[in-house]
């Protein structure tokens, strides 16, 4: 039987394993973590994710060939093979701040699997790290010399959130780099054998260790441009008339560009995009490549400067002040079936509309309170770190409220903003809103999710992402320096 043992429980460790231990009964799957909140979670009936068709999976194997424990040290040291899935999140401070990766969790990792290992192991990269990690940590893992082999692998993990088991069930490609030696080689078959258990082998992308490593963060530079292309498209269309929805589907319908991938926002979100687009442009300065980092730089000014153009137009739609009115947020997650907020263009929209002395109610289906709570006090990039190291208790901001129906935040209030495309956003009755809203009554759609038409027929004024304008709008600046 192989064993393997995942360090780190969270939104790749978690599911990742769930799925290997499901397609592979003769596998027995350890996830570890520091956190005894998470495992406890994961022990438990609330799993700590939220993420559709995950709970069946877990259920069908915890127990069987699936366990989740704190006890790291033991389960490492029994494993054949160890994923490491820990945070890799922006540095805060010292070399490279806000923008290098901070390899301090994967860098404990590595030592403690040195220090406890007691027979050869496969050692998984399954965090996202710089091109060239694995160098470092084959050093830390051989500092000292234990006559234990320890090879080293990276497969960097794909999925994306609110469809994780989907995209672990039928993944596009299941990528692994290692070095190409005999040692090297023998590792990627034996990993390669566990993903056929349910992958088709033309599937699995095998290659060396640095392309592996860098193709995880070319894979999210090139999303998240696209998201940035569109983005900076929708702005364009604001200002001509153009629907930023037609433009999408008539570039999309071109097979060379395909039509994933183009839905304008008010921006991208997530734990990972902003991060790996940083990092990489971090490393092609440290390579002296300024114009290709300041190329990648660009797809998170854009992103950035897409949500500052969305609290833009609400403060001046709505007579260039916001002061103490009450606006409805709808949506905080960074994107639907998602309980995630990490790097959430909510966070700095809300965080602008308070800068204007908004008031705000925010509604978000899996959410809580004192997650956004949370969110709206912490400082940029520390929202990524484990739990334990995140302040305990935020203190309450007195002019936000959180609600538990989207109904009740709008009460009320003088605008509505979209901000997650939660599908009851779409079923909401809008007469019943605009009825118990404020008038006139605005809708700020930053998920593009409101039929425009029929809300203007309400009575609403409407601004939509990257569509025509609602004449109130018209005159006013998009974005005011
Ligand atoms: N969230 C996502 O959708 C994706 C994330 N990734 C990458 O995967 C990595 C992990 O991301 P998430 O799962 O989202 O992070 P996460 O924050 O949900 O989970 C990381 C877990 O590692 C634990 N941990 C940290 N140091 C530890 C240690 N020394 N020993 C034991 N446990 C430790 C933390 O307590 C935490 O529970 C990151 O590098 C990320 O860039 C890659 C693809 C998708
Ligand atoms: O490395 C990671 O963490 C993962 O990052 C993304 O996955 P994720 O962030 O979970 O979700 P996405 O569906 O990519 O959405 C990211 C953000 O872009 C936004 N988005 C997405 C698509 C689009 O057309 N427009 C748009 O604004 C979403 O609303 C969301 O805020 C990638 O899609 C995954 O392949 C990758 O593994």
């Amino acid at each position: 039987m192989v064993k393997i043992c995942c360090i780190g429980a969270g939104y790749v460790g978690g599911p990742t394993m769930a799925v290997i231990a499901f397609k592979c009964s003769k596998v027995v799957v350890t996830v570890v973590d520091i956190s005894s909140q998470r495992i406890n979670a994961w022990n438990s009936d609330h799993l700590p994710i939220y993420e559709p068709g995950l709970d069946d999976v877990v259920k069908q194997c915890r127990g069987k060939n699936l366990f989740f424990s704190t006890e790291v040290e033991k389960h490492v040291s029994e494993a054949d093979i160890v994923f490491v899935s820990v945070n890799t999140p922006t540095k805060t401070h010292g070399l490279g701040a806000g923008k290098a990766a901070d390899l301090t969790y994967w860098e404990s990792a590595a030592r403690m699997i040195a220090d406890v290992s007691k027979s050869d192991k496969i050692v998984v990269e399954k965090s996202t790290v710089p091109v060239k990690t694995a160098e470092a940590i084959e050093r830390i893992l051989t500092h000292n010399n234990k006559g234990i082999n320890f090879t080293i692998l990276s497969n960097p993990e794909f999925l994306a959130e609110g469809t994780a088991i989907e995209d672990l069930f039928y993944p596009d490609r299941v990528l692994i780099g290692g070095r190409e030696t005999p040692q090297g080689q023998k590792a990627i078959q034996t990993l390669k054998e566990v993903y056929a258990n349910w992958v088709p082998v033309e599937k699995i992308l095998c290659t060396n260790l640095w392309s592996a490593e860098l193709s995880k963060l070319a894979a999210n530079a090139f999303l998240a441009q696209r998201i940035s292309s569109v983005n900076a498209m929708s702005a364009l269309c604001e200002a001509t008339g153009a629907d930023v929805a037609q433009v999408s589907h008539s570039i999309g319908t071109d097979s060379r560009i395909g039509p994933k991938f183009l839905n304008a926002s008010v921006g991208f979100g997530g734990s990972c995009f902003q991060k790996d687009i940083l990092n990489l442009v971090y490393i092609c300065e440290c390579n002296g490549l300024t114009e290709v980092a300041n190329y990648w730089k660009q797809v998170v000014k854009v992103n950035d400067y897409q949500k500052t153009r969305f609290v833009n137009r609400v403060v001046s739609s709505m007579f260039n002040t916001i002061s103490s009115k009450k606006i409805a947020v709808l949506g905080f997650a960074f994107k639907k079936d998602t309980g995630d907020t990490r790097e959430t263009p909510a966070i700095d929209v809300c965080k602008g509309l308070l800068g204007d002395k908004a008031k705000l109610s925010i509604y978000d289906p899996q959410v809580t309170e004192d997650q956004i709570t949370k969110d709206l006090s912490m400082r940029k990039f520390d929202k990524d770190h484990p739990a334990h190291l995140q302040p305990a208790s935020p203190t309450s901001i007195k002019q936000v409220s959180v609600v538990w129906d989207a109904y009740e935040a709008v009460k009320d209030a003088h605008g509505v903003c979209i901000m997650t495309e939660w599908d009851e956003f779409k079923k909401l009755d809008y007469q019943k809103v605009f009825d118990s809203m404020q008038k006139p009554a605005f809708i700020f759609d930053g998920r593009n999710v409101v039929d425009v038409k029929k809300a203007r027929e309400i009575g609403f004024i409407v601004y939509s992402i990257g569509k025509p304008l609602d004449p109130w709008l018209k005159d006013m600046p998009a974005v005011v320096a």
